[in-house]
Parts: C-alpha cells; structure tokens; sequence
C-alpha cells in the first residue's frame, strides 16, 4: 500500500466554533469524509441546524452549547454525551478577534481574546489528550493564522494569541508524540466568514490582501476544509508539530 487514507471513516470529532465560518466548513468537510462529529458553539439554534444536516447526510452529529471558556462545562457534557467513545481529532478553531490599536489594547479586551484563542484552546486540547492518550492515537489541529506568524495591522492581541497556539503546537507535539497523538496547527490567510465579512466589503483592504498573495485572490472555505481533512486523516500520520500555512503564498512573499 502506498496511498495511506484520506478518509474520516467511523471517526469522532470534535470542532469548536463550529457553527460558521471555518469550524462549519470542516465539520462539514469531516462528515462528508465519513467522521461522527461534536459540534461546540455558544448558540444553540445554529447548533441544531447544522446538527440536522449533517444528520441528513447519514452522520451521526453531538451538540455542546458552551463558551469554549466555560472548558469544563464542555468536558463534562462530552462525557455525558458520548461517554468513552474515542475522540479521534480534536480542532481547536474558535476563535475572536478586537482590532485595537496597540496604544489603545484595554485589559478587558486582553483576557477575552486570550481567554478564547489561547487558554481555551490549551484545556481543551488537554482534556482531548487524556481521552486519546488512552488509545495511543489521536490528531489534535489548532486554528492558528497567518498573524500569529508575521505581523499584521488586524490587532496585537490577536496576534500574540496566534503566535502562542504555533509555539503550543510544538510543545503538545514533542510531549504528546509518545502516546501517539499528533499535534498540528492551520495558519489561515483571509478567508471569507463572519469574523471578516466587514474587512472584505472594503475594496481598499481587499487590495492591498491581494497586493501581498501570490495565488492574487482571496481562500475558499473548502480549501481550508481540505487542509483540515488531511491533517485528521491517516495520510499524515507522520506530520506533528507543523503548522500548515493556507496562505495563497503570503507568508512567503518578500518584496
Ligand atoms: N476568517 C479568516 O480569515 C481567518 C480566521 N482565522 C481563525 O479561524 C477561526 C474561525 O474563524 P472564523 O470562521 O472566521 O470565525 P467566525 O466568527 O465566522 O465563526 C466563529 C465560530 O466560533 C463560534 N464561537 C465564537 N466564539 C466562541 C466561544 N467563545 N465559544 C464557543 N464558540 C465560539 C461562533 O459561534 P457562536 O458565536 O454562536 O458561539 C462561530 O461558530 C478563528 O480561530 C480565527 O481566529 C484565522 C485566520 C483567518
Ligand atoms: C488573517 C487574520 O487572522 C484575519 O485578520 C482579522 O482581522 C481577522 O480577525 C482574521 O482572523
């Protein structure tokens, strides 16, 4: 055999933020691919939605209406939910974002970001590690972005929460590798979602996005879902402790 698989089948799992945007993409991308999902948002009527096409489509769908701030509130319906059902992969992918100029960054506005992009996303991978530490195997993927790799003019704290998930990434990877779980990160460049929606009306802004990538236009959803697949998938089995930028080539670009 010289194709390992890039399928989900009877797999489990878990995406946080997973109502719009890229969580909705690659839990739809994962169901397509033959996995049972958990899907974690704070709204409950998106949850149900998107748990009911999902459904339709013959996988099976779990919904946890928490604040991934509230990550013990999310362990402890996950043992309820699916009791010790293997969880497979765990994405990391809600996110937010307050664009401050650094000169004008509030304290309030430093513990909500970090509270969300960064110490959420530890605990839970935590929490998803003792589950799969268990079965020696299991891909834990962070949603990380380009800002967390070069500077950009979209918020410091942002940036910073961003950064941090790259470096945890490594970390979780080297101490994780032993119980045969896999640790990634996907550093995405602008994608078209709600979290961007009134950057991308700005044709000034979109501009100059499109001034500083190779591939001159903006990501499809289900390109980012796809880079999410593989790094569930078997066929990366050997990958830990990256992190895949989906870029359109930005981060490389020099000048
Ligand atoms: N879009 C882009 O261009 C880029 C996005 N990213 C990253 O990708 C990830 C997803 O971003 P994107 O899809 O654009 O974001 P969206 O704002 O479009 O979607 C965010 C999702 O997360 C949920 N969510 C938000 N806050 C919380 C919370 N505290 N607890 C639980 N769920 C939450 C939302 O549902 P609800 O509000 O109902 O809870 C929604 O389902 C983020 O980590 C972001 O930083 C990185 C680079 C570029
Ligand atoms: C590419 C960035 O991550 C992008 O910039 C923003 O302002 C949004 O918050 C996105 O995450």
């Amino acid at each position: 055999m010289y194709l390992p698989s890039f399928k989900l089948e009877d797999k489990l799992a878990v995406i946080t933020g997973a109502t719009k945007g890229i969580g909705k993409a690659i839990a739809l991308a994962y169901a397509e691919s033959g996995a049972d999902v958990v899907l974690i948002s704070r709204t409950r009527h998106s949850l149900e939605a998107l748990k009911e096409e999902i459904e339709v489509s013959g996988r099976k769908a779990y919904i946890i209406c928490e604040d991934v701030k509230d990550y013990t509130a999310i362990i402890s319906q996950l043992d309820k939910q699916i009791g010790q059902r293997k969880i497979d992969v765990w994405v990391n992918n809600a996110g937010i974002n307050i664009r401050s100029e650094a000169l004008e960054v509030t304290e309030e506005e430093m513990d909500q970001i970090i509270g969300v992009n960064m110490k959420s996303s530890f605990f839970l991978a935590q929490a998803a590690a003792k589950r799969m530490k268990k079965h020696n195997q299991g891909k834990i993927i962070n949603i990380s972005s380009v800002g967390g790799h070069v500077a950009l003019r979209t918020g410091v704290v942002y940036a910073m929460t961003k950064s941090a998930l790259i470096q945890m990434t490594k970390n979780l990877a080297m101490e994780w590798g032993k119980y045969g779980i896999n640790v990634n990160a996907i550093g995405p460049w602008y994608f078209p979602t709600a979290l961007t929606e009134e950057l991308l009306k700005d044709e000034d802004y979109v501009a100059d996005i499109l001034a500083r990538t190779p591939l001159k236009r903006i990501g499809k959803l289900e390109e980012l879902a796809g880079t999410a697949v593989f790094l569930a998938s078997d066929a990366s089995n050997y990958i830990t402790g990256q992190t895949l930028f989906v870029d359109g080539g930005m981060t490389i670009y020099g000048f």
